[in-house]
């Protein structure tokens, strides 16, 4: 496993070891000592999740508050995404920024997002399978967002806004300058 360090503080990304031979393909898609090496501190994911998006579906951009905050391992099983993270933690040298990087079945790529963090991704592909551990469970209490749009993080998500396909409650999303006036 190989790891890159990106614009935000304790995001990285991961590129797995490939076994190639003439079955097909082999690789580790975790490896809790490895990461753990890799990232200098302990992981603990308790909840693995799992979408299915045709193209042009915009999930996010979401994140949980407070203490049910999610560190997330994201990778794409099947087709191509757009993922998106923002930088939300206001201590934090990368605050406000935003980090983007296509993940696919292709590259094989995955995302360390650390807790505090929005994360939301645009499938470029129909029937795009988006997988990813958390350490921390769902808590539908703590549930947030940016909205997609927001023009003081003005994210190119590469296609027209009229073909973008969202969830009423993501459209109804705070803005930045809401969540910290
Ligand atoms: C996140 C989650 C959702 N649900 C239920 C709640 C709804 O009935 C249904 C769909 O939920 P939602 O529309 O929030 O799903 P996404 O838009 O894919 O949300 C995810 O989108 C971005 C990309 C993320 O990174 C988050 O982890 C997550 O918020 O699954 C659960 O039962 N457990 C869960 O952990």
């Amino acid at each position: 496993m190989e790891i890159k360090s990106t614009n935000i503080q304790g995001c990285y990304i991961l590129e797995p070891v490939i076994c190639r031979d003439a079955r097909g393909v082999f690789m580790e898609t975790f490896h809790k000592k490895k990461l753990e090496t890799l990232l200098g501190g302990p992981l603990e994911f308790v909840q693995d999740n799992q979408s299915v998006s045709n193209r042009n579906v915009l999930r996010g951009l979401h994140f949980q508050k407070g203490e049910h905050a999610q560190a997330k391992l994201g990778r794409v099983v099947r087709g191509r995404a757009l993922d998106v993270v923002v930088d939300l933690r206001e201590k934090s040298k990368s605050f406000r920024e935003v980090f983007t990087i296509e993940l696919s079945e292709y590259n094989n790529l995955q995302l360390f997002i650390p807790r505090g963090l929005a994360h939301g991704f645009l499938a470029l592909e129909d029937q795009t399978v988006f997988s990813y551990k958390c350490d921390a469970y769902y808590y539908p209490g703590s549930e947030s967002g940016i909205i997609y749009n927001d023009p003081e993080l003005a994210i190119d998500w590469g296609i027209p806004d009229s073909e973008l396909i969202i969830s009423e409650k993501d459209r109804r999303l705070q803005y930045l300058k809401e969540l910290f006036p």
